[in-house]
């Protein structure tokens, strides 16, 4: 008998004004480290400018598109290139683990420890009320940080390699989540959002 929590079951994280699930290992039919390098090879990795307070800024980070939907974050439209296998492999593995359907997909690159998010809510009206989004993260583990809107209450999570978490209900209206720097080194991550748009902009 397996004495250890099972690291392949969707287990909720008890959290206030929203939900949280969380599996430390997605199954898939290949390893986290070869859906890393096939992910990091095989896409179409960009350097976006976003408007911040009316001026352009370069993202920390990398990122990409992909799915069936136009999608706006950030106050650009973007026109999203078609799944790849891979991605639907893993599509498919965070549909059956979540019990949700998908149809876009944000990749996020984070090259090493100055790599970062900004505290953000997804919640663009095309996701709807209560939008289930589905991460999926590889490489080199990172602290995600939820912080509530309202309350003095603050969340952390170490999202390792290969591990799926979900946000649902009505956490995106309650809490604002984001991936800060570093000061230690840190290697190469990968993240994969999930999400449903529900109407092209
Ligand atoms: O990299 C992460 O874990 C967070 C990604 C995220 O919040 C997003 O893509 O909206
Ligand atoms: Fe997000």
């Amino acid at each position: 008998m397996d004495l250890f929590a099972d690291d392949s079951a969707l287990m909720p994280i008890p959290i206030e004004d929203g939900e949280l699930w969380f599996q430390q290992r997605l199954a898939l039919d290949l390893t986290p480290a070869e859906a890393m390098q096939r992910l990091l090879d095989e896409t179409d990795w960009r350097e976006e400018q976003i408007q911040v307070w009316g001026k352009l800024h370069m993202q920390p980070r990398l990122s990409a598109w992909h799915g069936d939907a136009r999608y706006r974050y950030s106050g650009k439209l973007f026109h999203p290139l078609p799944f790849t296998p891979l991605q639907l492999h893993i599509k498919q593995a965070v549909e059956q683990a979540t019990g949700r359907q998908f149809n876009s997909l944000l990749l996020n690159y984070y090259r090493d420890e100055r790599d970062r998010m900004g505290f953000h809510a997804d919640n663009e009206p095309t996701l709807g009320l209560n939008p289930a989004i589905a991460s999926v993260s590889f490489g080199s583990p990172r602290t995600f940080i939820l912080k509530h809107r309202t309350l003095p209450k603050t969340v952390k999570l170490a999202l390792g390699d290969g591990c799926l978490l979900l946000m649902a209900g009505s956490l995106q209206h309650h809490w604002l989540h984001g991936i800060n720097k570093e000061r230690a080194p840190r290697g190469p991550r990968i993240n994969l959002t999930f999400r449903n748009i529900l109407r092209e902009p």
